[in-house]
């Protein structure tokens, strides 16, 4: 496949975040924990700190590097590569004496394109078998806009509701309570 014709012509979006100092950061989510559901994700933060990322059953600081961008594997990623590389579960705190800012890039491919693994990779992944159905960025899109908040297990939970007949009455299935 080719990658540039996957992205080029996509939407993608630009965010920025402010999160305003608050007297009580422990009872404030901030931007609570998710994965991103699109391809990758370039973010920029400012030098006060705040974003965690969970990796091996704790969360850990990602700490402001001045001039350094912070890239994120989204869902869109792990089904590129047959789920080898997993998104990560990140969420942003609140301070009581900063307030941060950061400015995020989520780059998706084009709404229409096929997400399916290049061969070499189902190959190489474990069991050798494909993981995730054919679907779009829209199918994507749909699901976690309409039916699911976006979390560690949402390919898991995208498959079941895609694959599955009745669509307007989801019940995920997959859970993951480990945070
Ligand atoms: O502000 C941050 O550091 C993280 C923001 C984020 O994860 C998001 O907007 O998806
Ligand atoms: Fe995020």
């Amino acid at each position: 496949m080719l990658y540039r014709e996957f992205f080029e012509d996509a939407v993608s979006i630009m965010r920025t975040n402010l999160y305003p100092t608050c007297q009580e950061p422990n009872l404030s989510l901030g931007t609570g924990p998710h994965c991103d559901p699109n391809a990758l994700t370039i973010l920029h933060q400012d030098l006060v700190g705040g974003l965690d990322v969970f990796v091996d059953n704790k969360w850990h600081k990602v700490r402001p590097v001045l001039g350094a961008l912070v890239i994120n594997i989204g869902d869109v990623f792990a089904a590129l590569s047959n789920g080898i590389y997993r998104s990560c579960l990140h969420r942003a705190a609140v301070n009581s004496h900063k307030e941060r800012r950061s400015l995020v890039f989520f780059m998706c491919p084009r709404a229409d394109k096929v997400v399916k693994p290049a061969e070499e990779l189902v190959r190489k992944s474990e069991g050798g078998t494909r993981k995730f159905p054919d679907f779009t960025w829209s199918d994507l899109l749909e699901f976690t806009q309409n039916h699911y908040r976006v979390n560690e297990t949402t390919l898991e939970n995208f498959t079941d509701w895609f694959l599955s007949a009745d669509r307007s009455n989801f019940k995920p299935t997959h859970f993951k309570t480990s945070h």
